[in-house]
């Protein structure tokens, strides 16, 4: 069989997605959030979809770059990651990535952030061809499920009063009550065994006892607190003494290897991390300092499926477990994931992922978990496929904005809510 794997047309799809008000240490999330859908067509009419942030800063880079990839090969895949994407600079603002919840924002997280789509929407393009899984393409899977982690976040019932938005028919969780019965629903509707708590929104009394309730309701499940660095080093220490007989690990508590590996070094829980570890040249000195015990892999921005599998391998040679972070996303990422995850021998911790909370995909069936597991698909490529009425619907709406909601703000969002409201400064307690 030959195929002509020659690259025909690049369609670039931004989005806007309905999204729960979710609490985190730097605001709410907004009720739609950004998201881009990328489709590489061969000249054979082989489809290969990728999906990654949809913000103005990536559409800037990944609308050039689309137009470069006809007449290159998606074999190429070694390729794609030489081009030259133009990040200088003056699109790096010197501050943290998505309002400080990612890490520090540098030039190569920016275009590996893009990049990333595109490699995913290659190894797709290529799996269909071949009529192989990208679970195949990446050296075969050693498991036939991924276990995902519930991700438990404070919420609020609805969106404020006015602002346009999907109902959702989570309720709110504010309190350690609420947080075990958004726990309990989880489990319910989709068979998680182990619970990360998004913290840092409340004092860390309140989240130290909605954790303790988490660890009563569900005995022996691995728990997890993220604050996204909220805390200092004495606070993290404290949250660490106080949970530790019932945390898996406790999730950037402060900010920065220094004080990680302050508190890696007194703390008798594990670190976990997706802001202290996001980029190749953070590695160093947070593994040589001890500051992290797992890392939290994000393809998106660590740059694809490829790049995963390498950082797994580092990770391995310095004894630091591996598990996945995930933000808002939909299904063309959570097969991603699911697909790479499936190849990665040491994955010891279920990974991170939003998608329970999406109410709308882009997707003709949704993916599911099982008992906290999806299912590692055997079909070609990703094994999903694009529902084209609702990716045009969706765009429309993105189409439809006034620019307001193109761009992720959870500061911004809070401030409706709280106009009075300052950005936190960390760490905040
Ligand atoms: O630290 C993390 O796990 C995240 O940054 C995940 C998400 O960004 C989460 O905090 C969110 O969306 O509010
Ligand atoms: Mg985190």
């Amino acid at each position: 069989m030959t195929r002509d794997l020659t690259i025909a047309e690049v369609r670039l799809t931004p989005i806007l997605v309905a999204d729960p008000p979710l609490l985190n240490t730097q605001g709410v999330h907004q009720p739609y959030t950004p998201r881009l859908i990328v489709e590489i067509v061969t000249a054979d009419g082989v489809t290969g979809l990728g999906e990654t942030y949809g913000d103005t800063k990536y559409l800037e880079l990944a609308r050039p770059l689309a137009e470069r990839l006809p007449g290159r090969s998606v074999m190429d895949v070694n390729g794609l990651f030489e081009i030259d994407l133009g990040v200088d600079a003056s699109r790096i603002d010197a501050g943290v990535d998505a309002g400080g919840l990612r890490g520090v924002q540098n030039a190569d997280k920016l275009r590996l952030s893009v990049l990333s789509a595109f490699e995913v929407a290659c190894l797709d393009a290529q799996g269909r061809a071949l009529g192989l899984p990208v679970h195949a393409l990446l050296g075969g899977k050693v498991r036939d499920a991924v276990e995902y982690s519930a991700y438990l976040f404070y919420k609020w019932a609805a969106h404020p009063a006015g602002v346009a938005a999907e109902p959702d028919d989570w309720g709110a969780a504010l309190d350690p009550a609420g947080v075990v019965a958004q726990a309990r629903t989880f489990k319910q509707r989709h068979g998680f065994g182990s619970f990360k708590l998004k913290g840092g929104v409340f004092p860390p009394d309140e989240e130290i006892a909605a954790v303790r309730a988490l660890a009563e309701a569900f005995p022996g499940h691995p728990l997890r607190l993220d604050p996204n660095g909220a805390w200092s080093v004495e606070t993290s220490l404290k949250v660490a003494e106080e949970l530790g007989d019932v945390l898996e690990y406790l999730e950037d508590p402060t900010l920065g290897t220094p004080a990680m590996a302050e508190v890696a070094s007194a703390a008798g829980v594990p670190l976990a991390t997706n802001m202290c570890v996001t980029t190749l040249g953070e590695i160093e000195e947070a593994f040589t300092r001890g500051a992290v015990q797992v890392v939290l892999c994000d393809h998106h921005y660590w740059g694809g499926l490829s790049r995963t599998r390498q950082l797994a391998a580092i990770c391995a040679a310095f004894g630091v477990g591996i598990s996945m972070h995930s933000n808002t996303h939909l299904g063309i990422s959570l097969a991603a994931m699911t697909q790479v995850a499936a190849t990665v021998p040491g994955l010891h911790h279920a990974c991170d992922s939003h998608y329970p909370w999406q109410s709308e995909d882009v997707l003709t069936k949704r993916l599911e978990f099982r008992g906290g597991r999806v299912a590692v698909s055997d079909a070609p490529g990703l094994g999903v496929e694009l529902d084209r009425d609702e990716l045009a619907r969706l765009h429309r709406r993105w189409a439809e904005d006034d620019g307001a909601l193109r761009d992720r703000d959870d500061a911004a969002a809070m401030r409706v809510a709280e106009p009075g409201r300052r950005q936190p400064v960390m760490p905040r307690w």
